[in-house]
């Protein structure tokens, strides 16, 4: 079970301070989907990025399985992270290696023997549906194939929980739809808890047993997906319901670069963030960080930061024997 009691965000900027979230309060139980659906800069990411602390809370309690995430330990909270999956809306995979390699990343950290990874790898291929697939890079596949292998990767250490952020906002309806219905077999067959966070109000009603909807960092309404959208008491969660079908997020925000490095120790993991901020004044938010094995893991940067200057800075790393990749752009 997941509980975030009065959880607020507030991000300090140059500017002044951004309130991302307020006096959150969410039960998710075991085992159902629960979708979390707002405009854009309703809080979306920051509320789902707390979940694995990717983001720490202001302030309120985070409990994930009677563990209450914010007294944890270093080595306590890279144990309870392994118990939750992500996936992404760009996928994320490293375009350098194939689907087997991509999908075998968090066992090899972990140091999972390559008899035990190779079994594993081939039961997750069958999962997601891509058997016979394994010897292929991201950039044969279609985008649908890419979010299975991302779905795949982030069931290889076998997590709870798994938490989707805008997982199908990039690509077309009939693909989504085929994503979703995976979501949806998974967490019948595995049991496991899978939030859900969209701007699409057709990804909650197909796949969702529960709903919150998000609104300017407060959750403004929330139960039964069918009780909802059924009686519908906020005017914001009226228009979803009116926009059925329809992409609703007008504005998004600039692209930005993504950048994916992967790190064998907690020391690489520094430098790899001091070498970015230092040498090319590419300091960037993390996006994601996952934890692989005691001490390997890999980060994704999002930069604003000119080509030239990534380019230059991914070239240092690269010298340094840093595995990292544009993940575009
Ligand atoms: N690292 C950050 N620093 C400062 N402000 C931030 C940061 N991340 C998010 N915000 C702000 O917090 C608010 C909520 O943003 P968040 O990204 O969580 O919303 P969202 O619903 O996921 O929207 P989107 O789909 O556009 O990402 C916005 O006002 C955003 O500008």
């Amino acid at each position: 079970m997941i509980e975030l009691i009065e959880v607020g965000k507030t991000y300090e900027t140059k500017d002044g301070s951004v309130i991302a979230l307020e006096n959150i309060n969410l039960t998710i139980q075991n085992g159902e989907i629960f979708g979390i659906i707002g405009y854009s800069g309703a809080g979306k990411s920051t509320l789902i990025r707390l979940i694995n602390l990717l983001e720490r809370p202001s302030k309120g309690r985070l409990i994930v399985d009677n563990r209450d995430m914010l007294q944890l330990g270093e080595r306590e909270l890279r144990d309870a992270r392994k118990q939750i999956g992500m996936i992404f809306q760009h996928f994320n995979l490293l375009w350098s290696r194939n689907v087997a390699q991509n999908i075998a990343l968090p066992l090899e950290l972990a140091g999972v023997h390559h008899k035990a990874r190779d079994a594993r790898v081939s039961e997750l291929l069958a999962l997601v549906g891509l058997e016979g697939r394994g010897k292929a890079y991201p950039s044969q596949l279609s985008g649908g194939q890419k979010q299975r292998v991302g779905i795949a990767r982030a069931l290889a250490s076998r997590p709870k929980i798994l938490l989707c952020d805008e997982a199908t906002s990039a690509l077309d309806p009939k693909t989504t739809e085929s994503i979703l219905q995976l979501l949806r077999e998974i967490n019948r067959k595995l049991g496991i808890t899978i939030v859900i966070i969209t701007h699409e109000m057709k990804v909650i009603s197909s796949t969702c047993h529960r709903v919150a909807v998000l609104d300017k960092g407060i959750i403004v309404e929330s139960g039964a997906v069918s009780e909802v959208f059924g009686h519908p008491k906020q005017e914001i969660t009226r228009e979803f319901v009116g926009k059925t079908g329809l992409p609703l997020e007008q504005i998004r925000k600039p692209k930005h670069v993504l950048l994916r490095a992967v790190f064998r120790s907690s020391t690489a993991q520094r430098a790899i963030i001091t070498e970015l901020a230092r040498s090319e004044q590419l300091f960037g938010r993390i996006v994601q960080a996952e934890t692989f094995g005691d001490d390997g893991g890999s980060i994704v940067l999002e930069t604003g930061a000119d080509n030239e200057a990534i380019q230059h800075a991914v070239a240092a790393l690269r010298a340094k024997d840093v595995l990292i990749e544009v993940l575009n752009g």
